[in-house]
């Protein structure tokens, strides 16, 4: 199959986990005799230094030509006192709004060969398999306003959090059709003893369960949940909830799989090119120093395969890859015990493509 891929490295530690998913995209192009044709472009600080904004239209175009976008991190210390509609995070945020990318899928995984990696206990990590399912183009990310003012009495500042009952509706829809999938159960996670949009989100939610008799719901305050994911993980199938609260469960529940560079995501809408990027950011502490953790980027490669091209043997070929590599023993230093050597981005990926020659060989 012939796919166009619109690929934006970004910041920091960006450019390198990129590089590493683009060398297994290749390795599955020539193994599997697709054709993939790569267009870059510019999203985030280099964006702005080269062409003053975060997110050119250019790249908005492109993005929307393709069948699916990769994508690094964006942001770093060096953009970090621009005011805010100038700063690289904005790139991203105009991006998933730009394609309309409200469903972002967090699949938290806890591989058998990482379960001493962690700072939790083995017994209680064992066979996590949750999804967190984030609300990702409305909320308190992006309702109006959201200013400095300068009043009577002194300075102040608004966030809002604002949502169309429709975008609650659909995300929820979208997380019962995840748990139709998997186990059947569906947590909604709010804050309903405190926020009218969490009563609000709440009533939907119980509103769609209708439709979907065959799947459990229950509803968790979001300060609950957060102690929940670290006391009892395997409780949870499929979480879902607000873009913000679902930014931090998904960094915290990171840590179940050992670390940050483990966690890939796809940010989809049903229509159109879906977006693929690991959760974290871009790592300006190991930027340059080929040291990131690639696997949450080739994970999301996997995801890319899966989701948008519909290419289920090539996604489980990359995720049977990065699985076999973790059992062999091969780690970066995120994820390394004491006393494990430590490889660096490139060895880790050139780890993987073995992986995946090898299997599509024999
Ligand atoms: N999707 C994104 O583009 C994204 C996500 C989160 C943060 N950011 C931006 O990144 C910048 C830095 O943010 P931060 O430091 O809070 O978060 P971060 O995710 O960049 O890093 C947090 C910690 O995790 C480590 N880490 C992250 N990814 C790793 C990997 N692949 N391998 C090994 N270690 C890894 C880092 O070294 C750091 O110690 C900020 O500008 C922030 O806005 C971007
Ligand atoms: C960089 C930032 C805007 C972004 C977010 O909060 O969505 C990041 O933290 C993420 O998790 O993808
Ligand atoms: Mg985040």
């Amino acid at each position: 199959m012939n796919k166009t891929i619109t690929v934006l490295p970004g910041d920091g530690i960006g450019p390198e986990v990129i590089k590493a998913a683009q060398k297994v995209l290749d390795t599955v192009a020539e193994k599997f005799s697709h054709q993939f044709t790569y267009q870059n472009a510019k999203i985030g600080g280099v964006a702005i230094d080269e062409d003053g904004t975060p997110l050119p239209q250019e790249t908005i175009d492109l993005c929307k030509k393709s069948d699916g976008v990769l994508l690094g991190a964006v942001g770093g210390p060096k953009w970090d006192t621009l005011p805010g509609h100038m700063r690289p995070e904005r790139g991203l945020l105009g991006i998933r709004k730009a394609l309309e990318l409200y469903a972002n899928l967090r699949p938290v995984t806890a591989h058998k060969s990482l379960l001493d990696a962690s700072t939790l206990k083995r017994e209680v990590i064992e066979g996590v398999d949750l999804m967190i399912v984030r609300e990702l183009t409305g909320g308190l990310y992006f309702g109006q306003p959201q200013e400095r003012r300068q009043e009577n009495d002194g300075e102040s500042v608004v966030d809002t959090l604002y949502y169309k009952n429709y975008e609650i509706e659909r995300i929820i829809r979208q997380a019962f059709e995840l748990a139709r999938l998997r186990r059947k159960k569906v947590t909604s996670v709010d804050k309903a003893n405190v926020l009218e949009s969490s009563r609000v989100w709440r009533e939907i939610a119980i509103a769609v369960h209708a439709d979907y008799p065959d799947v459990e719901l229950e509803h968790m305050l979001v300060d609950n949940a957060a102690m929940q994911l670290i006391r009892d993980p395997k409780q949870f199938d499929v979480v879902v909830t607000e873009n913000m609260f679902g930014d931090i469960l998904s960094d915290e529940a990171s840590m179940l799989t050992g670390s940050l560079g483990m966690l890939p995501s796809a940010s989809i809408n049903g229509n159109g090119p879906g977006l693929y990027e690991p959760i974290h950011g871009s790592a300006p502490d190991i930027a340059g120093k080929n040291l990131a953790n690639p696997l949450a980027t080739i994970l999301s490669v996997a995801m890319l395969l899966r989701y948008s091209f519909l290419m289920q043997e090539e996604a489980d070929a990359v995720e049977t890859a990065v699985t076999k590599v973790l059992e062999a023993g091969y780690r970066t230093g995120d994820i390394a015990e004491k006393g494990q050597p430590v490889l660096s981005t490139e060895e880790m990926t050139e780890k993987v493509i073995e992986h995946i020659q090898l299997a599509v060989t024999n």
